[in-house]
């Protein structure tokens, strides 16, 4: 009896968003994972330059030009010559579920030295539920061989609908220019078998190498932002998303997970290049952090689109006076959130799905 592959999970309810300025050589590595699914990518700079595609891949591929055709005017909202692009690729994108990857990101190994599945992890952490409202120190309880422990409560057993997945990265760590700097050959050997809920309350640095997320639930309110080609400043394009993003989940009561699964970062960029990039951030970040602590959230911001919306006005209220750049920001928040939902006109699904219970 022939023994049929099973079929990929979420094979057609998720696209694969890559941004690239390089070839796509990496992708021979991820055949066996990512061939069924079909691939988003998402060519930066030179649009004249042809991206090689590996054969048997099932792909769509937007360069700028392509981006300036479809969005217009509000093309402005989307970076140049930076990795924010791949944001482009989740508004284009049709599917409920999105994940995204550096081109120069790999398949890791796992302590027995099995190749990591990272997409098929990052499907099963999406599918079950996270558990913001409290904490499992037995870390996730639904994963085999695990469970709530005593003390936990029951009435929070069923968990709420889990919006994000971020995972992490073995051998070059996603570090800041500084730390790179100081610390140039650290590579990162900890594999560390775990998988936890971000707590509510709780915002963390969001790394766009090896993430995925719930694009029905949580898409519009990740806008990478204003980084790259005539901004003042980038490598916080992930960071932005995810603080919004968590703010949102949190008032909305969804989940982050970060941990598990592991991907090979093989290429460290040039520290000297992304201290340019980054320095404005590393002290903006200090009045940022505070602001996104406290940002709230009015009731009637029931859907994403509303609650980024509200953001994006005391983005302008309270960090205009920070940089103009936090004006410019948020006017292109605005633009974001108008475009995708002229890309998506099915409107906000998130309305549709019942909110976490958050206690
Ligand atoms: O101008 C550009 C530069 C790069 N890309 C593509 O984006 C990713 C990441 O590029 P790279 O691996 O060179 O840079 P990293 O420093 O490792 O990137 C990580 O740091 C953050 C940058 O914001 C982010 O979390 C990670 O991406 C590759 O696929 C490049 O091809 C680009 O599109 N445009
Ligand atoms: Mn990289």
């Amino acid at each position: 009896m022939a023994t049929v592959s099973p079929t990929p999970l979420l094979k057609d309810e998720l696209d694969i968003v890559i941004p690239t300025i390089r070839n796509l050589d990496f992708l021979e590595m991820w055949r066996p994972f990512f061939q069924p699914y079909h691939l988003i990518i998402v060519q930066d700079g030179d649009p004249t330059k042809t991206i090689k595609v590996p054969e048997g891949f099932d792909y769509e591929l937007y360069n700028r030009n392509d981006i300036n055709r479809i969005l217009g005017p509000k093309a402005s909202c989307i970076s140049f010559k930076d990795s924010a692009c791949r944001c482009f690729g989740y508004m284009v994108s049709k599917k409920k579920y999105i994940y995204t990857i550096d081109d120069d990101c790999f398949v890791a190994k796992d302590p027995s030295g099995k190749d990591i599945n990272a997409l098929e992890q990052h499907i099963q952490n999406l599918l079950s539920p996270s558990t913001p409202f409290f904490f499992n120190t037995l870390y996730d309880p639904y994963r085999s061989g695990a469970d709530f422990v005593r003390g936990y409560p029951f009435s929070l057993r069923e968990g709420v609908p889990t919006a994000v997945s971020h995972g992490l990265w073995l051998n070059i760590p996603d570090y800041d220019a500084p730390t790179q700097l100081v610390k140039p050959l650290e590579r990162n050997t900890r594999y560390v078998d775990a998988i936890m809920t971000i707590p509510k309350g709780t915002l963390f640095p969001m790394c766009g190498m090896n993430l995925a997320f719930h694009r029905e639930l949580i898409g519009p309110a990740m806008y990478f932002g204003l980084m790259g080609d005539g901004q003042p400043i980038g490598r916080y394009d992930d960071m932005w998303a995810g603080w919004c993003t968590k703010v949102i989940c949190d008032h909305l009561g969804w989940g982050v997970k970060t941990g598990l699964p592991y991907i090979w970062h093989s290429k460290a960029s040039n520290p000297f290049v992304n201290l340019k990039k980054e320095y404005k951030g590393i002290y903006w970040q200090e009045e940022l952090i505070p602001f996104f602590q406290s940002v709230a959230l009015p009731k009637d911001c029931t859907t994403v689109q509303k609650c980024y919306i509200e953001i994006s006005k005391q983005v302008k209220a309270k960090l205009g006076k920070v940089d103009d750049y936090f004006n410019k920001l948020a006017d292109a928040m605005v633009t974001w959130i108008e475009a995708w939902d002229e890309l998506n006109p099915s409107g906000d699904i998130s309305a549709k799905i019942p909110n976490g219970a958050s206690k």
